[in-house]
């Protein structure tokens, strides 16, 4: 039908657009020495990506996946730990002097909160301004002129020049924002939830004005965000990321139809479908995500992952009680990110033995009222114990070695889906695997 070969002719015109970013295996790892450990944040944890000139792509993602982290490191706000980002083909993060300035010229950031990140004593005349006189663009004349222009340009008035941020509305705080990212008329702009903060009705104007800016000056966008509707409608392709990682990457409207990646999956089936014929099932995600200090050794996504792959002896093992290892597996990790001296503390506080008390609740609640085969008990009896001795990561490798399996052990690599370059980051794409859509299938029906 038409609409294939559309997508097709999509993907040929992609394949030969010009590459404008290209970010290689980038990590950004906040060390900051924190008070429970002195392991890093691995914020972003190698994420590879381009983007084509005139393209918008989407990075939408759960609170604290990196999102931000990875937009600040693209504009030099954070210096990467490693890889590499290149921009017209010249790695940027280890520019300098120069060439370092020519650079915030061309990448141009606009803020979620346009109430944070205007100055409130200065003029909106002067906040436009300030970009083309800190890189002493042209004449002061020429400047004030060019000031008009972009007012004019994101929809305000010549005779907003000399009033203040407060005396605008947000959508029109955010009209002053986008004229000051593209004053010295950047090639690339990080938009980071740029109409998150914006009422329901200020929002479509925003983004039309966004898309209009965008043909007009052949702009380039990063568009982060965690509301997916949005992204669906603006972003011609979309990354979702979770704890560092990009999960998937591809075109809007392909992903949206059929997601390949398991939490992408998990993800948009939390959004409420419109067309109630096409509802999905829900599906609830298990726990929180690991902390970005001690991420999963294999897949990021290894220990919430509803279709996780299981070691062959226990394929046939009651969903329930594989469910129930899964969450002890996430208590016995939670306990460990405890400090030792901190539950002593606590421990002594109270005057009893904490731990040993809360195994056999935990065990009993768990395990209680399933039908759990004796092998598979104790087994889990053996980590339990292990925890009880106050040794956690023990149980916690016992576990992983007895009912572990590739998700947990080895990062995926990101493997091609459908015929549109889409990427997912997932062993079950792998031949020997059931692919993800067919295990939800099974687990639905
Ligand atoms: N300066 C910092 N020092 C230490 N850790 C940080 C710092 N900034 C962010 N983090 C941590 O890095 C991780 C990623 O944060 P980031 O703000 O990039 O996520 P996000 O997806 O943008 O979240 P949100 O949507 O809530 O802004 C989080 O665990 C966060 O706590």
């Amino acid at each position: 039908m038409s609409t294939t070969t559309t997508e097709e002719e999509e993907a040929v015109t992609r394949e030969t657009q010009e590459t404008l970013l290209e970010v290689n295996d980038l990590k950004t790892y906040y060390e900051d020495g924190g008070f429970l450990s002195s392991n890093p944040v691995k914020a972003v944890d190698g994420v590879s990506f381009d983007i084509k000139r005139g393209e918008t792509l989407g990075l939408v993602g759960e609170s604290g996946c990196g999102k931000s982290t990875l937009g600040r490191t693209l504009m030099r706000l954070e210096e990467a730990t490693a890889g590499e980002v290149k921009l017209n083909g010249t790695d940027i993060t280890t520019l300098s002097g120069a060439d370092l300035k020519q650079f915030r010229r061309d990448v141009q950031m606009v803020f979620q909160d346009p109430d944070s990140s205007l100055n409130e004593r200065m003029t909106v005349g002067e906040i436009v301004r300030e970009p083309l006189d800190v890189h002493e663009w042209k004449t002061p004349k020429e400047r004030r002129q060019r000031v008009r222009d972009l007012l004019e340009t994101v929809g305000l008035q010549e005779q907003h020049y000399y009033r203040y941020p407060h005396q605008f509305s947000g959508g029109q705080r955010q009209r002053i924002g986008i004229a000051r990212a593209l004053a010295l008329e950047p090639d690339f702009i990080i938009l980071d939830e740029p109409v998150s903060a914006l009422d329901v009705s200020v929002q479509a104007k925003i983004l039309n004005l966004l898309e209009d800016l965008q043909e007009e000056f052949g702009l380039t966008y990063l568009f982060i965000a965690h509301d997916l509707a949005v992204v669906r409608h603006i972003c011609d392709r979309v990354a979702v990321m979770y704890l560092g990682n990009i999960m998937e990457i591809g075109p809007s409207d392909e992903m949206f139809e059929a997601p390949a990646n398991p939490y992408t999956h998990a993800l948009l089936s939390s959004i409420p479908e419109p067309d109630p014929t096409t509802a999905r099932d829900r599906i609830t995600l298990r726990g929180t995500p690991p902390s970005p200090r001690d991420p999963p050794a294999g897949c990021p996504f290894s220990t919430r992952c509803p279709v996780k792959i299981r070691p062959d002896e226990y394929r046939s093992l009651d969903d329930d009680v594989w469910q129930r290892i899964e969450v002890f597996r996430e208590v016995l990790r939670e306990r460990s990110r405890v400090e030792p001296s901190i539950s002593d503390r606590v421990r002594e506080l109270l005057g009893r033995e904490t731990h040993e008390s809360g195994m056999d609740e935990i065990l009993e609640e768990l395990f209680g009222n399933l039908d759990v085969p004796n092998t598979v008990m104790e087994h889990i009896n053996e980590a339990a114990e292990y925890a009880e001795n106050d040794d956690e990561e023990a149980g916690r490798t016992y576990l992983r070695e007895e009912f572990g399996s590739v998700c947990d052990r080895e990062r995926p690599s990101q493997l091609g889906v459908g015929d549109q370059g889409r990427l997912s980051l997932c062993h079950r794409h792998e031949d020997e695997y059931d692919e993800p859509a067919t295990v939800f299938e099974s687990l639905v029906h």
